[in-house]
């Protein structure tokens, strides 16, 4: 039976929140659905986005008025109070006794002797004054309590991100975490020539910029409707793909005729792109550890027109692989990680109640390094790359291979045919190290990425 987006919206925070599911999953499941007005799909995106964005924030303001916790509260009443809250709080859109109309009617449908309490808290936050974070109260001090509140980051995370960075990038970080991400897409040029493409995809209402870094990659200014459901991108003409993504296969190099093998590859966003840039010729081994992640793998790169030169292979990288020792032109690991740099994509990932698995996580990374260097040849190129911002999972884990072998060497990101390309951003001395640790506080284009390139000298 359809519902509203606002309770949708409600459900879908909950199911997030509670049983650990994905956003961009959760929202696309309800968005497939069909229900709603373009404008409607955009108030259900805000809504369960805003509310994941603002959720420290609003969950005070609805414990001190409902004076108790939230976790004390009904799953779907709590879902209800969120995003009324970050609607009183930091939306302009709807009047105040409009949304409090709009939240006591659904408590009743589901919970009617709860709908007092959903009026009283809300009409209390509205008393209170509170509209949007800048009047807020709690942002008081510069300390790492009121970063943690301004920007609905838990505490712990706050604290480990300045274990590694100076407050001012920190503070960029978080604020950065605050704003919507840009979608960017990557050109799939050996479907045909760059105007081509953008004619094309123009026709069906989405409007392209370059980003200027990479000849293939670019940000939508315009779409209508999701564009993951036009034409174009069911012909393949573009794949979705963040910046910093594109930049760790930009920084692979990979050349037409070579075998290379992705370690990590699922769904395929990097291993696509190693194969369009290889031009027809050469072999992917696309491997991951995850059957039901491979399929996905399959399917971009049918879709891509790729999938003659992907060879995809269930693998689980912390095994060695006897058959592959040196086979290997170029390997690139893309390891399982904290993935906190994309945050901005997946604001959930603030909210992880299993911070004890991350702690495995350097070791893990560090095994399968050991394992990729193992499959590159004499002279070939083996690429680190996470998505995070951690030192621990980033340079930790690149110095201890360093030092464990010293037959691989970084090599300066600057490279004949990567330099030409290269916008004045990375500059000679950053890309030179041979190791970049992206993100926000770099620049905004980017989310938290970490790129390492090595060269193997027997
Ligand atoms: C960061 S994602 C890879 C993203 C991918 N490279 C892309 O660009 O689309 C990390 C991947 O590592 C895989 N993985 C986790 N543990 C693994 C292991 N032991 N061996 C191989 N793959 C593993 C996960 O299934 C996941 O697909």
């Amino acid at each position: 039976m359809k519902i509203s987006p606002r309770e949708a919206a409600a459900h879908a925070l909950e199911n997030i929140l509670t049983f650990e599911r994905f956003s961009n999953r959760e929202t696309g499941r309800w968005l497939e659905k069909g229900w709603w007005s373009d404008e409607d799909q955009r108030l259900f995106l805000l809504l369960v986005y805003g509310s994941l964005e603002q959720l420290l924030q609003l969950d005070q303001l609805i414990a001190t008025h409902a004076r108790r916790p939230v976790d004390k509260l009904d799953p779907f009443l709590r879902g209800i109070l969120r995003i009324s809250a970050y609607q009183l709080c930091f939306t302009d859109r709807i009047p105040a006794y409009a949304v409090i109309n709009e939240a006591v009617e659904l408590a009743k449908k589901k919970k009617p002797k709860a709908a007092g309490l959903v009026n009283a808290v809300l009409r209390a936050i509205t008393r209170s004054g509170v509209k949007n974070r800048v009047s807020m109260p709690i942002i008081v001090n510069d300390n790492i309590q009121a970063l943690s509140l301004r920007y609905s980051h838990p505490l712990w995370l706050v604290e480990l991100l300045h274990q590694d960075y100076s407050w001012s990038d920190l503070k960029t970080m978080l604020a950065a975490h605050q704003q919507p991400p840009s979608l960017t897409v990557r050109l799939n040029l050996q479907k045909g020539k760059m105007e081509d493409l953008l004619l094309a995809i123009g026709q069906e209402g989405i409007e392209l910029e370059p980003l200027g870094y990479i000849p293939e990659a670019f940000k939508v200014t315009t779409q209508q409707g999701l564009i993951t459901h036009s034409d174009v991108y069911r012909r393949g003409l573009f794949h979705i793909q963040s910046l910093a993504s594109m930049m760790a296969v930009h920084w692979l190099d990979p050349q037409p005729g070579e075998r290379i093998i992705d370690m990590a590859a699922a769904p395929g966003g990097k291993a696509t792109f190693i194969a369009q840039r290889m031009k027809g010729r050469g072999m992917v081994m696309a491997r991951d550890i995850s059957v039901g992640r491979i399929q996905q793998i399959q399917d971009n790169a049918r879709r891509l027109g790729c999938n003659e030169l992907i060879t995809c292979q269930e693998q689980d990288g912390r095994k060695p692989d006897p058959e592959m020792i040196q086979k290997a032109d170029r390997v690139l690991l893309d390891a399982p990680c904290s993935s906190l740099g994309m945050i901005r994509k997946k604001p959930e990932l603030k909210y992880i109640k299993n911070w004890q698995r991350l702690r495995e996580l350097p070791q893990l990374q560090y095994q399968m390094l050991e394992n990729a260097g193992k499959m590159v040849r004499n002279e070939g190129v083996l690429v680190y790359s996470t998505c995070t911002y951690l030192r621990r999972e980033n340079d930790a884990v690149l110095e201890r291979f360093l030092d464990n072998h010293p037959n691989f060497k970084l090599e300066p990101l600057i490279e004949k045919g990567i330099h030409d390309s290269i916008n004045d951003l990375f500059t000679e001395t950053i890309v030179s190290k041979g190791f970049i640790q992206l993100g926000p506080h770099v620049h905004m284009d980017f989310d938290g990425f970490f790129v390492a390139r090595m060269k193997r000298t027997d």
